[in-house]
């Protein structure tokens, strides 16, 4: 090879006299490149590919080996994305080249429809990233960036059939009631003087009470859940692909990132070890009975089972309560901000929603909270909600998936090649005016009077939580956290911005998360003393 590449070099570049051609590190670095790059062209013309890729969707052109990188790490990819899928793919779909990988990102419900139904044992895989291997605990062992395996499905099981189960939920449903009352107590205690709360802190602490008293039947020390939650913002940050993710030569360069996750993933495992370690104290100390059937038991039950089918590793087990924390807490905290954000803009909206709460409840009852049963009668704040996840879906891009062969989607007029990564903009399936008419960017909770679309991955017009074989499993606990939040804070509190301040327009954040762009700020004035 050395030889070989002496030879071409003699003949392409002038080396001067003499014989001898010293292979400096950069004259190496420039074979290896070239040669790299040659062999990636060699497949991709290979004559089999070329048909593949003949009715790959079209796109923009990308830049020579990056691709069409600069599309996700715009200002604002669910946008950009959906403009390409009109200038390229009649609305529906938009091809893309990310490295050598090819990328397709879906933006009609018909499309959605065939990836995530018609195709979706075939898109049920996840990309393979770096930082699963640092950050999680690899590609095998949880469930958001996992292979899909007998085991991923073994695991998703765990959490719709035993931790997320309505009655569970239910039985539980106590938590979420004790952890509003501390919230709404603490609301009160700060009205002299008016202070303006972070609204998406407040929730996101209360969610991660919630969650960690699901988990292990007893709240953290405080501040801890305010500590969990800046972990929980690192993760989000860190769990990005990058380049090296698609052209392997490039992995060396991101060796300080890597460190970075692992110092995060460390800081998790103190965590989750702690919940273990103190779980096995009580055990130890306690009588079996008396010790709580909660998430955490359920999960180290699994650690000796005598069913091999059953049996969870330690690994698994702390990496099922990491996908716990890294699903569940911002996801239900940005929904609550968005649908508070949308109620103080849209006073009519708040008064009707407030009008059907103060009806279910009664206007003598000034203290009870709002509870799931008064919720199931609650049509008005349905469609609140449903209206929040249309314009807002907090994860706009769902989760990538992985094809694992070759597909042909919308009639044959498109083929996939095996391992396309395939995202749906579930963020433009909102917006679509083809199902919601023209009036798509309109906060309307009305619409849904005659749309009779939700949320639960059925209807691919309004994919919040996704759908299929990789739909979100803590869709229950997400959704009851929603509900169960607005209509608490509608209840107790008329909301007020500080002075000086209005909500004009909202806008999302930039990235490929979604949440308001600046954070919103609210007066809670008591309506009940
Ligand atoms: C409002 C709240 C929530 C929203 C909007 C949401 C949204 C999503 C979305 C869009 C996905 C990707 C689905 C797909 O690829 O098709 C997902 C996956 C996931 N979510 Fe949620 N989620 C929420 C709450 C939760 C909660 C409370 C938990 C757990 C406690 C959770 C755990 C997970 C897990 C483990 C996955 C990965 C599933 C898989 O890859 O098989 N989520 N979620």
């Amino acid at each position: 090879m050395a030889e070989g590449a002496v030879v071409v070099l003699r003949n392409i570049i002038p080396l001067g006299d003499g014989d001898r051609v010293s292979m400096t590190p950069a004259l190496w670095a420039t074979v290896f490149v070239a040669a790299v790059i040659g062999y990636r062209i060699m497949l991709l013309l290979r004559p089999g590919r070329w048909r593949e890729w003949k009715k790959f969707p079209r796109g923009p052109p990308g830049r020579p080996l990056v691709g069409n990188w600069d599309v996700f790490f715009s200002g604002s990819p669910r946008q950009k994305l959906m403009e390409l899928a009109k200038q390229y793919g009649n609305g529906d779909i938009v091809g893309l080249r990310m490295g050598f990988r090819p990328v397709v990102c879906v933006c009609s419900s018909m499309l959605a429809k065939e990836l995530l139904h018609t195709h979706d044992k075939i898109f049920a895989n996840r990309p393979r990233y770096d930082f699963c291997q640092t950050l999680f605990y690899g590609y095998d062992s949880a469930v958001i960036f996992s292979r899909y395996s007998s085991h991923l499905i073994r695991l998703r099981k765990l959490f719709t059939l035993q931790l997320f189960t309505p009655k569970r939920l239910s039985d539980l449903q106590f938590i979420r009631q004790e952890e509003m009352r501390k919230v709404i107590s603490a609301l009160h205690r700060t009205q002299t003087p008016r202070l303006a709360h972070k609204v998406e802190k407040i929730v996101s602490d209360m969610a991660c009470n919630i969650t960690v008293r699901l988990l292990q039947s007893r709240a953290f020390e405080q501040d801890k859940c305010s500590e969990l939650n800046d972990l929980v913002r690192k993760l989000e940050h860190s769990s990005i692909p990058v380049l090296g993710d698609f052209i392997p030569w490039m992995k060396w360069l991101y060796f300080s990132k890597r460190a970075r996750e692992r110092r995060i993933h460390k800081e998790f495992e103190d965590v989750i070890d702690k919940m273990i370690l103190d779980r096995h104290q009580l055990l130890r100390r306690c009588p079996p009975e008396e010790v709580p059937t909660d998430f955490l038991q359920v999960l180290l039950s699994k650690e000796g089972d005598e069913n091999p089918d059953e049996l969870l590793t330690i690994e698994e087990i702390k990496a099922v309560i990491l996908d716990i924390f890294a699903g569940g807490l911002h996801t239900s905290s940005a929904t609550v901000e968005w649908a508070m954000s949308e109620l103080m803009s849209n006073p009519r909206v708040m008064e009707k929603l407030r009008a059907e709460i103060d009806n279910v409840k009664g206007l003598e009852d000034k203290s009870t909270l709002v509870t799931d049963e008064d919720v199931g009668r609650m049509p008005y704040l349905e469609k609140v909600i449903r209206e929040v996840f249309r314009l807002h879906p907090v994860v706009p891009l769902l989760v990538p998936r992985l094809s694992t062969q070759e597909v042909e989607i919308a009639g044959g007029e498109y083929s996939l090649p095996q391992g396309t990564i395939a995202y749906v903009n579930a963020w433009a399936l909102g917006r679509e005016e083809r199902t919601w008419g023209p009036r798509v960017s309109e906060f309307w909770p009305e619409r849904f009077q005659e749309q009779c679309l939700d949320v639960k991955g059925q209807h691919f017009e309004l994919l919040p939580f996704g759908s299929g074989r990789r739909m979100c499993p803590g869709m229950r606990l997400g959704l009851a956290i929603v509900h169960f939040t607005v209509a608490n804070f509608v209840r107790f509190f008329e909301w007020q911005l500080p002075h000086g301040r209005s909500i004009t327009e909202l806008s999302e954040s930039v990235g490929r998360g979604n949440s308001p762009s600046t954070s919103l700020h609210a007066i809670p004035i008591p309506r009940r003393e």
